[in-house]
């Protein structure tokens, strides 16, 4: 089902885990910042509204989304660090670039997430254009960063 078809802040809510003394890291890619703060800014909102307390919310940057694997890496190996967050938007151009970002930044979080045996959550917007992004980060389709947050806490809840 594509994001058109479904509202990323619109998500069942029930059995969520505690996570009132949970610590999380929110790493936000630079690039595109009209479009990933509303998307950190919705993590982070979502998180506190279901039982993280703010202290325990750390909102890190990094240059572009392919710098959020090593990003999360740095944070994702601390054993106080619950759950990572990451937060990217890459918009395709006129080359290849977007595709190698995309990859690379899906695959990246991937290893991390089961090199250090925790949730890193791909929080990353790969649209086509501005606009698909606009509609993603709080817009006619939701905030994608609300989503991100949420699928972090139920996968706290998972072990
Ligand atoms: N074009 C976008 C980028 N590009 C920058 C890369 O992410 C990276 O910082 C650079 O290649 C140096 O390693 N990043 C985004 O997050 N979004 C884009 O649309
Ligand atoms: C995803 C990007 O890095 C992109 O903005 C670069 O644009 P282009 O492919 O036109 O160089």
């Amino acid at each position: 089902m594509s994001s058109a078809h479904k509202n990323l802040s619109i998500f069942k809510t029930e059995n969520l885990p505690d996570i009132s003394w949970k610590k999380f890291v929110v790493i936000v890619a630079e690039w595109n910042d009209d479009i990933t703060e509303p998307l950190a800014q919705g993590a982070i909102d979502t998180l506190v509204k279901y039982g993280a307390k703010e202290s325990n919310v750390l909102k890190v940057y990094v240059p572009g989304s392919f710098e959020l694997s090593y990003g999360s890496q740095v944070y994702a190996q601390k054993a106080d660090i619950d759950a990572v967050i990451a937060i990217g938007c890459v918009i395709q151009g006129e080359t290849k670039h977007n595709d190698y970002i995309n990859h690379a930044v899906a695959g990246g979080l991937t290893e991390v997430s089961l090199k250090y045996n925790k949730p890193v959550i791909f929080g990353v917007l790969t649209p086509n254009t501005h606009q698909q992004a606009l509609d993603r980060a709080g817009g006619i389709h939701g905030n994608k960063g609300d989503e991100a947050a949420i699928t972090a806490i139920k996968m706290l809840g998972l072990a």
